[in-house]
């Protein structure tokens, strides 16, 4: 994609949050210009008392009103400089907060299928530093931005009711500092880009590294790893500076046409002061406040950079902003009513981005309180039927009705409420036993018992009884400290604490060995009566053990029934499971 349109959706992007800073950001401008406009009275003072001073004679009681005036003036600059600054924190904090709102509102409704494709660590970088990286933009950039627009004109407003001339020359050398304050920009903006693209990947790469670092150990390739981190961290070094670099170079030049501008009007004022053409007085106001009107530009070409980089971070969070979620319809949040849920789909296709269909034409029901074993060869579309009914993602064509009533149309959170989900690899937080199991729902005070219980109905209480702590042991992120078995048990644990009606497994009892399997069996076996249970079946036993199969291949439901009939029928199920029914005789 070219650069330009992102550059302006970003912009707009940091426009639209512009509004949520609010009055903090319009006090912040309010106050930078008013610290601005202070300088013209207290330079139009400060000439006076020196002229007077030196040429009318005047001795300190005489001067004492405007001295006075002159110390207010400074403290009024000290106290509007405060409220400057902290008026600019707080509107760049509600800023960031509200993108940081959207972002996240925005990662929810996309979901974890939609989120897959793209590194985690770049996710993290754009959530956080590509937020953060918009702090300057508001407390600083804005603020700059509005002083340069309001100042300069005030301050030629004064110099040309005292001195026209001089004002003359001021005109002229704006435009030469406006000229390099854009120039400034042009360079930094893909220098900019190119720093936050490098960034994202470093960030991603180096959460990759981290979470993967036990494959490289094995596969000795940590050093390898260290050098490709040292090497993306040496590029990223490199565009960093090439970024100041630009930012540097760019005021330099500015600082230098303006300080030359200065120069030009101080010569001016010289020879009409010589000739007798000015007053000292009027001389010397226009030469204090020269400085003051190049300032307010030099000030914006300092923040620029900033600008920019927040600007490079917006088009990062644009890019994520843009990956479009499902377009779900706007109807009323509404309970699958009943406390049994049965399910139906019809005609349902799924294809992932412009792919093949992943699910093709997929009609079957499943009746309240049934436990149907999902089958199929790897890739047949298991996982992305579940993602279906878990509503990370929705049918390109077709519908799926629950209790007769169209999916949907229910909020996909409440609707989650009715589902007990055991993936088959659960993620556990860096949190206690308790924190695990509960999942920060409805955690009351008999929170505690509520946790045993379920670990007791999972057959877990035991595990974690010994564990130093109990329930209140911490478990690390991702169950690290945990055996299969035992984040198996904990998982389970989780489903029997949420009563939902609707039970989603995806073969829970995968890669476990055959005393903790048939534990664990039981366990599920306890789960799914009374309820609707869907589960992807690896293992034979599992397949067995259902009520009813639903064998789906290339992402079409090839056959139904059980598991004797589908056997009889000799069609793709039978197939599949004739190796394993080949070893289960054959075993002792
Ligand atoms: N996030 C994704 N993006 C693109 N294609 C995907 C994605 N997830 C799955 N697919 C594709 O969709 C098809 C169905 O995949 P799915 O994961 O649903 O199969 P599965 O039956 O669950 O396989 P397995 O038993 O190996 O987990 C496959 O061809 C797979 O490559």
């Amino acid at each position: 994609m070219s650069g330009r349109p992102f550059v302006t959706e970003a912009a707009s992007l940091l426009k639209a949050n512009e509004a949520q800073a609010g009055a903090a950001l319009r006090l912040a401008m309010g106050a930078g210009v008013a610290r601005g406009a202070a300088a013209i009275p207290f330079a139009w003072l400060l000439s006076d008392a020196i002229s007077k001073t030196a040429f009318g004679g005047a001795d300190l009681a005489a001067l004492a009103p405007t001295l006075t005036a002159l110390a207010g003036l400074v403290v009024l600059r000290a106290l509007l400089s405060y409220a400057a600054e902290r008026t600019g924190f707080a509107a760049s904090a509600r800023a960031r907060a509200a993108l940081f709102r959207q972002l996240l509102a925005h990662v929810r409704t996309l979901g974890p299928v939609r989120l897959a494709g793209r590194p985690t660590g770049e996710l993290v970088a754009i959530l956080t530093d590509a937020v953060a990286a918009s702090d300057p933009y508001w407390r600083r950039y804005l603020p700059a931005r509005a002083a340069s627009a309001a100042l300069p004109i005030l301050v030629l407003l004064s110099v040309t009711f005292a001195d026209w001339r001089a004002a003359l020359v001021f005109v002229v050398g704006a435009p030469v500092a406006l000229l390099f304050l854009a120039l400034a920009g042009r360079g930094a903006e893909q220098a900019s880009d190119r720093q936050w693209t490098r960034l994202l990947r470093l960030g991603g790469h180096l959460l990759d590294a981290v979470q993967g670092l036990p494959d490289l150990k094995i596969f000795n390739a940590s050093r390898r790893e260290i050098a490709l981190v040292a090497q993306m961290a040496e590029a990223y070094r490199k565009d960093a500076m090439a970024v100041l670099r630009i930012a540097f170079l760019t005021s330099l030049v500015l600082e230098f046409f303006t300080a030359l501008a200065i120069a030009l009007v101080a010569v001016l004022v010289g020879f009409r002061l010589l000739w007798g053409q000015l007053d000292f007085h009027t001389g010397l106001f226009v030469l204090l406040l020269a400085p003051e009107f190049y300032a307010p530009t030099r000030a914006l070409g300092a923040e620029r950079h900033a600008k920019m980089e927040a600007q490079a971070a917006a088009e990062k969070i644009v890019a994520l902003l843009d990956r479009k979620a499902p377009d779900l319809p706007a109807l009323p949040a509404v309970s699958p009513t009943g406390e049994t849920v049965s399910l139906r789909f019809e005609h349902v296709r799924f294809a992932y981005d412009d792919g093949p269909p992943a699910l093709d034409d997929v009609s079957f029901e499943v009746a309240a309180g049934e436990t149907v074993a999902l089958v199929g060869p790897s890739g047949a579309g298991k996982s992305t039927l579940f993602a279906l009914l878990l509503r990370f993602i929705e049918p390109d064509a077709g519908q799926i009705l629950v209790n007769g009533e169209k999916l949907a149309a229910f909020d996909p959170r409440d609707w989650r409420r009715h589902i007990a989900h055991m993936p088959q690899t659960p993620y556990f937080f860096d949190g206690d036993v308790i924190e695990n199991v509960a999942m920060g729902r409805d955690a009351g005070a008999d929170v505690e018992a509520r946790v045993a219980r379920a670990l007791a109905q999972a057959s877990a209480e035991k595990v974690f009884a010994r564990l130093p702590g109990g329930l209140r042991a911490r478990i690390g992120e991702n169950g690290v400290g945990l055996s299969g078995g035992e984040a198996q048990r904990l998982a389970l644990a989780r489903a029997f604490y949420r009563p939902a009606p609707l039970v989603l497994l995806d073969e829970p009892t995968a890669h476990l060995d055959c005393e903790t399997e048939a534990d664990l069996r039981e366990g599920l076996a306890q789960l799914c009566a009374g309820r609707t249970a869907l589960v992807i079946a690896h293992r034979l036993a599992t397949a067995q053990s259902a009520d009813r199969l639903i064998v789906l291949d290339g992402g079409r439901v090839a056959e139904t029934g059980s598991h004797e009939a589908l056997l009889a029928a000799g069609g793709v199920y039978a197939r599949m499971v004739a190796p394993d029914l080949a070893r289960a005789e054959t075993a002792p």
